[in-house]
């Protein structure tokens, strides 16, 4: 049985929506390839994940918004609280990343990729960036939906990740 995590952070609900449409994804591909038996999805919040649930994992999803340039604090806690617990036992694991952005969002990915390929991981698409264009003080703490063609994206990419793990690829 495979285990998909998907690792999430959000502040104003368009990353959890994102990450939500992750795990469809997922979900979709493994029914379209009459594989569901064989696959579970866990979509977890990153301050809910531990170095056990990375180690238990066969493939990686993390999704999170950039602030001020960077990944989001909570993001960036998970990650700094597993790194060390994890290095050396998850390379070679298949992963993709998920940025909700106002109109940037390349610093948190390159962050991301950064940290990833530190644990060695096996990236399997470019970092995708979702960019919902706030510029405002009260446009970016408002909270938000995500259009259906970026969550489509995100279930593609869900389906993607999905897809590899029940390829059996290393
Ligand atoms: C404190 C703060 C800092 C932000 N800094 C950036 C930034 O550096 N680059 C960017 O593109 N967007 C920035 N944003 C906008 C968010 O990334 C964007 O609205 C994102 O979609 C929020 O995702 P969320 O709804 O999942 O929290 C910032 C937002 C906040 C609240």
């Amino acid at each position: 049985m495979k285990q998909l995590l998907i690792i999430w952070h959000s502040r104003t609900g368009y990353a959890e929506q994102m990450a939500q449409a992750l795990a469809r994804g997922a979900a979709d591909t493994a029914r379209a390839l009459e594989q569901t038996a064989s696959m579970q999805v866990h979509l977890q919040r990153a301050q809910d994940t531990s170095p056990a649930d990375l180690l238990n994992a066969d493939g990686y999803l993390f999704c999170a918004p950039e602030n001020l340039a960077s990944l989001t604090g909570e993001m960036k806690e998970c990650l700094d609280r597993c790194y060390y617990g994890v290095l050396d036992h998850i390379q070679g694991r298949p992963y993709a990343g998920a940025i909700s952005a106002g109109t940037d969002g390349t610093g948190a990915a390159r962050q991301l990729e950064r940290i990833c390929t530190g644990w060695r991981l096996r990236a399997i698409a470019p970092p995708l960036i979702e960019r919902n264009g706030a510029q405002t003080p009260a446009a970016i703490l408002a909270p938000k939906t995500a259009p259906q063609d970026t969550l489509s994206r995100c279930e593609e990419l869900g389906g993607l990740l999905a897809a590899t793990l029940l390829a059996g690829e290393p």
